[in-house]
């Protein structure tokens, strides 16, 4: 049987894409194991998997000034020993690298274990970590055209592998999840894995205004639920969207929404009308604002820059969203194929 080695972490984005490969993979007859960080976010979600889960050590690669930044060239070389003993161990066929800073030792052992690595990049602009590991892969894989020019003769555009089970949730089970008894349209907030509290605080000053014309669904992020909403009647909160998401997204209308690239290929697949706010540059590489540029460039979305987001600003987006919303359903209709995942599984079957 051939072994694969999923590696990716850090934020839901790097791991979500590696979850929708699992059907197909063990379809396939691949034996899958994961490699991750000892406490991130991909260990939770993985393990629900019931697929083998390693923890290395893991330093991040920051771009500021940090006590940490000290500590984690050796948490990095601990991480490269960490791997490079499990891949010996595991001796697997391929590693297929979502990106994320873990993965770094990761393929960077597998290089040295002459083990093929394909990585997947699904922003515009290729991920520090990426970059990094992207010497020692054979293939890598790209969400938008727009990456082709940043990767050379390895890239190959196959989109972004999305959870089947996205397409198949139950709009009724939403409202009953979320409490919703009019049928008033459904806005759903997505913030990104891990939330958005700037978006959260203009939402929440604008809850009684668009309570008026909306049921709204708030993903908020871990530890940002608001107790004293918490019985609001059409308003409904999750720190995070587990097995509910394909629910919530059955049952919406529009969606406010953070610009990561995962979100992005979900809500086109989707066919959801939504209003960007990309993270800003100040806060990050700048990945999200040229993501929402190419969504809003083909019509799929309404962008509002963070630096103009107030409570004000919101309001009238959201309520110009509402009304050109079939604009951006029938641009969303022409968008290329719905999921990455078989252009994916084409890459990977290469060495099988
Ligand atoms: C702060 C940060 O570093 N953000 C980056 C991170 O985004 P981040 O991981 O936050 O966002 P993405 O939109 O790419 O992916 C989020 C994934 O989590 C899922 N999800 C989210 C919330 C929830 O409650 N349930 C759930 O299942 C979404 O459906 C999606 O599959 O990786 C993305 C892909 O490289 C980048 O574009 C983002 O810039």
């Amino acid at each position: 049987m051939k072994t694969i080695v999923l590696t990716g972490g850090g934020t839901a984005g790097h791991v979500t894409p590696n979850i929708a490969l699992i059907p197909f993979l063990k379809k396939e007859g691949w034996s899958i194991q994961y490699i991750g960080s000892k406490t991130g976010i991909e260990k939770d979600l993985i393990t629900k998997e019931n697929i083998p889960y390693h923890g290395i050590s893991s330093g991040k690669l920051r771009r500021y000034v940090s006590l940490e930044n000290l500590k984690d060239p050796f948490k990095v070389v601990k991480g490269l020993f960490d791997a490079y003993s499990l891949l010996r161990k595991i001796k697997p066929n391929l590693v297929f690298s979502k990106g994320g800073y873990v993965t770094v030792p990761v393929v960077l052992a597998a290089k040295l274990l002459g083990i093929p690595v394909i990585i997947h990049e699904s922003d515009i602009t290729p991920g520090l970590a990426n970059k990094i590991a992207s010497k020692g892969a054979k293939e890598i894989c790209v969400n938008f055209p727009e990456t082709l020019q940043y990767v050379g003769s390895k890239g190959v555009l196959t989109g972004t592998p999305i959870r089947e089970e996205l397409f198949k949730g139950d709009a009724n089970k939403g409202r009953s999840l979320c409490k919703f008894t009019n049928h008033k349209p459904v806005l759903l907030m997505m913030g990104g894995s891990l939330g958005s509290v700037k978006i959260n605080t203009c939402l929440r000053e604008g809850l009684d205004t668009l309570i008026e014309d909306f049921n709204i669904v708030h993903i908020c992020g871990k530890g940002n639920v608001d107790e004293t909403l918490r019985n609001k009647e059409g308003y409904c909160q999750f720190e995070y969207a587990g097995e509910e998401l394909p629910h919530l997204f059955a049952m919406t209308d529009l969606m406010l929404s953070r610009a990561g690239a995962n979100a992005l290929a979900e809500i086109t697949a989707l066919k959801i009308p939504n209003l960007l706010i990309p993270l800003s540059q100040n806060a990050s590489r700048g990945d999200q604002i040229l993501n929402a540029k190419s969504m809003e460039k083909s019509g799929y979305s309404l962008v509002l820059i963070e630096e103009d987001l107030t409570k004000d600003t919101l309001i009238k987006k959201l309520y110009e969203l509402r009304e050109n919303s079939d604009v951006y359903k029938n641009a969303m209709r022409s968008a290329m194929d719905i999921s990455g995942t078989e252009k994916v599984m084409t890459q990977i079957r290469k060495y099988k």
